[in-house]
């Protein structure tokens, strides 16, 4: 274990695992991390700086909001006036930058154009912490930034690098100069004596060049700095024993290993049609109504091989064990066979089955209260599936699978069902009732509320209180037609690798609760192999396919910076929530921004993997990421605050912008946003259709309104009867 300590003070942002793992990568050091509000240390200097003793150097770091405010700099605040004895090298980045430069005379003002997710060029000093480091690129979050006063169209190029006459103490070391709204930024400076450096960028993105380096040039002047006075950490002995005690866990592999399944492979003379299967499969009585994960086709041919390789049809027990949890009422309610008991939240994350989780069950695992909501609603629904059939549109191979004991019969005349030659009773089933009377459009947003909603957003931005907003809104569509009429009109006109028909439904007879989804989402959230290789794949950047348009030109708007910039602050926000999963290796990016066809879209999708521990559960990487970072923006928890009072729907997103998916039985699992997707409560008539998008500093309103409608349009579409 390194003996160096590196303290990282978290002003809750989406971007601190990366910076950490940066860090403990290009530094070999152990880095412990602080919220910036820890009620320890708040209301206690002395604690705080005897906290600080145990520690060679700090970070402090990005976030949220305003340096001259407490509530969102928090410890970092304290670091710049520590008395003499106390003080140690401080590295600020961004925020904690910001938060610096005012302790020390600079004015912090609101940059005309904000910059969140650009790569920009830097000129530097080739001094200090930017000494050969070279070209270097950098990627820019900020609303905010630093001025010292620099004349800098009146003074010559060398004047850059000394201090200002109202910043004495400030010494400049880097700045951006290749912009034309804002004038010359500063991105990098030093204090003249004490050992304080900031840079206003992030060297941890996944687009800055040169990230270790100057963390490698820090650390030599911050390790310089201490051996001048001759200053070492000091580490309490109860501390050092606590650290190694983690190591112990890692025996504790045997978690995974797999359940028994029984399963057999099936020869077919003919792809199977899905809906004629699951109509067969719908009119054999006695079992609860089928779940269908499907993975759509086009052209016969799955519409992403990559995710969409297999349809997985469920065949849950009348009876089947249920897991739920409500937010609102924190009420987990275990059911089986009819009956119901409570039991304790840690059951969810060990039983292997499909589940969907709202948005607000996620909010949940980040502290963020939901909007108030009226009803209970379950937000966690978990439900065993012991019986599947499993269509391998790849490999064109079908399986039959239970993990019930004594199933043979069962696994063998599903096995003949399947194999039956065309003239079977599996053939033409996919008749579609016909439409029910009275569907029409009950509730949405208006233009003008909605494009009042993206300015509120973008002050927002303006003012360094978020990065990247992902508003979102519902409509509300009135249809009684059943679920899986709608469903295989949505599987027909948006084709997608996670299309869902599911029907939960609790059988207790007082407060009995149903949820119908129809699904035709193109994205994943994550998915992960038995042996702990997950990986997510975000969707940021939406080009509406118009007649005519060709790939190379969907490509060349998807590459424009406004596209890019929101897809990159998604892929370093998920760097970080995966990086911050205990014992993950190797977070890499294999695939950044490129361009997907689909039905009525093209997006730009990146993709990020990783390796988790064996000693780590396998979903701790999903319980790690929730909600969604592309359907909240960043950072994550701020970003949510301020959509829950923006957005204010006075209602849950719910399901919508929630994940779905399954836990298969030997440990894997694969869940998708719930986007393009419409649900519906049993106690009401109306289905509730999402949909939304990212706003950004550089978002057109109206443009923002289209692409809300044309997310939602195949939905409203397949709900309103249209063709
Ligand atoms: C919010 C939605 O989509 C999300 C937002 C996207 C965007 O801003 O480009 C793209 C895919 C989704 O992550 C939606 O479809 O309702
Ligand atoms: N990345 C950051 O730390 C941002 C700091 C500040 N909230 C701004 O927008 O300028």
């Amino acid at each position: 274990m390194p003996e160096n300590r590196i303290l990282y003070l978290d002003a809750y942002d989406s971007f601190s695992n990366n910076i950490i793992t940066l860090l403990k990568d290009s530094l070999a050091v152990t880095v412990e991390i602080i919220k910036i509000d820890d009620p320890r240390f708040v209301l206690n200097d002395d604690a705080f700086q005897n906290c600080l003793s145990r520690y060679d150097a700090v970070v402090a770091g990005p976030g949220p909001g305003h340096p001259a405010n407490p509530n969102n700099v928090g410890l970092i605040g304290k670091l710049w006036s520590l008395p003499d004895d106390c003080n140690l090298p401080v590295l600020g980045i961004c925020l904690g930058f910001q938060s610096f430069a005012l302790a020390f005379g600079a004015k912090i003002e609101r940059l005309k154009e904000p910059r969140h997710g650009l790569v920009r060029r830097l000129t530097h000093c080739d001094r200090d912490i930017f000494s050969g480091i070279g070209e270097l690129n950098a990627t820019h979050y900020h609303s905010l930034h630093v001025r010292l006063d620099h004349d800098i169209e009146h003074h010559r190029e060398a004047r850059l690098w000394e201090p200002s006459r109202t910043c004495k103490q400030l010494v400049p070391l880097a700045w951006d100069v290749s912009d034309d709204a804002n004038g010359a930024i500063l991105v990098g400076a030093r204090h003249c004596h004490k050992p304080y450096w900031g840079v206003q960028y992030h060297p941890e993105s996944i687009c800055s060049s040169g990230g270790a380096d100057i963390f490698k040039k820090w650390w030599h002047e911050a390790r310089r700095w201490n051996a001048g006075r001759m200053r070492t950490s000091v580490v309490p002995a109860a501390l050092k024993t606590f650290e190694t005690q983690p190591e112990k866990t890692i025996a504790r592999a045997s978690q995974r290993e797999p359940s028994i399944v029984h399963w057999r492979k099936v020869l077919c003379h003919k792809a199977l049609d899905v809906p004629d299967l699951v109509n067969y499969l719908r009119d054999q009585g006695d079992r609860s109504e089928p779940t269908l994960l499907e993975s759509g086709l086009q052209d016969d041919k799955p519409v992403n091989p990559e995710t969409g390789r297999f349809t997985i049809i469920g065949l849950p027990r009348t009876g089947a064990l249920q897991i739920l949890w409500s937010v609102k009422d924190q009420l987990l309610v275990i059911e089986e066979g009819g009956k119901r008991s409570a039991g304790r939240m840690t059951v969810l994350l060990k039983c292997r089955s499909g589940v969907n989780i709202s948005y607000e069950a996620g909010l949940e695992t980040i502290d963020v209260l939901p909007a108030e909501v009226g009803s209970a609603r379950p937000d966690v629904w978990f439900l065993l599936v012991e019986r599947s059939i499993i269509i391998d549109h790849v490999a064109q191979e079908v399986y039959v699978q239970t993990i019930r004991d004594n199933d043979q019969t069962w696994l063998n005349d599903t096995k003949k069902l399947l194999q039956a030659p065309a003239n079977h009773p599996l053939a033409n089933r996919s008749m579609l009732d016909p439409d029910s009377a009275g569907h029409h459009v009950v509730a949405g947003p208006t233009q003008t509320e909605y494009c009042a909603k993206v300015r509120a957003c973008q002050e927002q931005l303006r003012a360094g209180e978020s990065y990247e907003l992902c508003l979102t809104d519902q409509s509300l569509v009135y249809n009684p037609t059943h679920p899986w009429t709608l469903y295989q009109r949505l599987r027909k006109a948006n084709p997608a690798p996670f299309g869902a028909y599911l029907h939960f439904a609790t059988s207790h007879t007082h407060s009995g609760m149903k949820l119908d989804v129809i699904g035709s989402s193109p994205e994943r959230f994550i998915s992960w192999s038995r042996s702990g290789k997950c990986q997510f794949r975000p969707i940021k950047g939406t080009v509406k396919k118009t007649p005519g348009m060709t790939r190379e030109e969907a490509e060349a708007l998807l590459s424009s910076e406004k596209e890019r910039a929101e897809n990159l602050m998604i892929v370093d926000l998920i760097r970080h929530d995966l990086n911050g999963v205990k014992r993950v290796r190797n977070v890499r990016v294999p695939q950044l921004m490129q361009v997907e066809e689909y039905t009525t879209l093209y997006q730009l999708v990146s993709v990020i993997e990783g390796d988790l521990h064996p000693s780590t559960p396998l979903t701790a990487a999903l319980a790690n990421s929730l909600p969604p970072g592309s359907i909240t923006g960043a950072p994550k928890k701020r970003s949510c605050e301020l959509l829950r009072a923006i957005e204010g729907l006075g209602e849950a997103r719910g399901l919508y912008s929630g994940v779905l998916g399954y836990l298969d039985v030997g440990g894997g699992g694969d869940f998708s946003v719930v986007i393009r997707s419409a649900f519906r409560w049993g106690d009401e008539g109306d289905w509730r259709v999402g949909a939304g998008g990212a706003v950004t500093a550089l978002s057109g309103e109206v443009a923002e309104w289209e692409e809300m409608l044309g997310k939602r349009q195949s939905l409203v579409d397949v709900l309103l009867g249209s063709p």
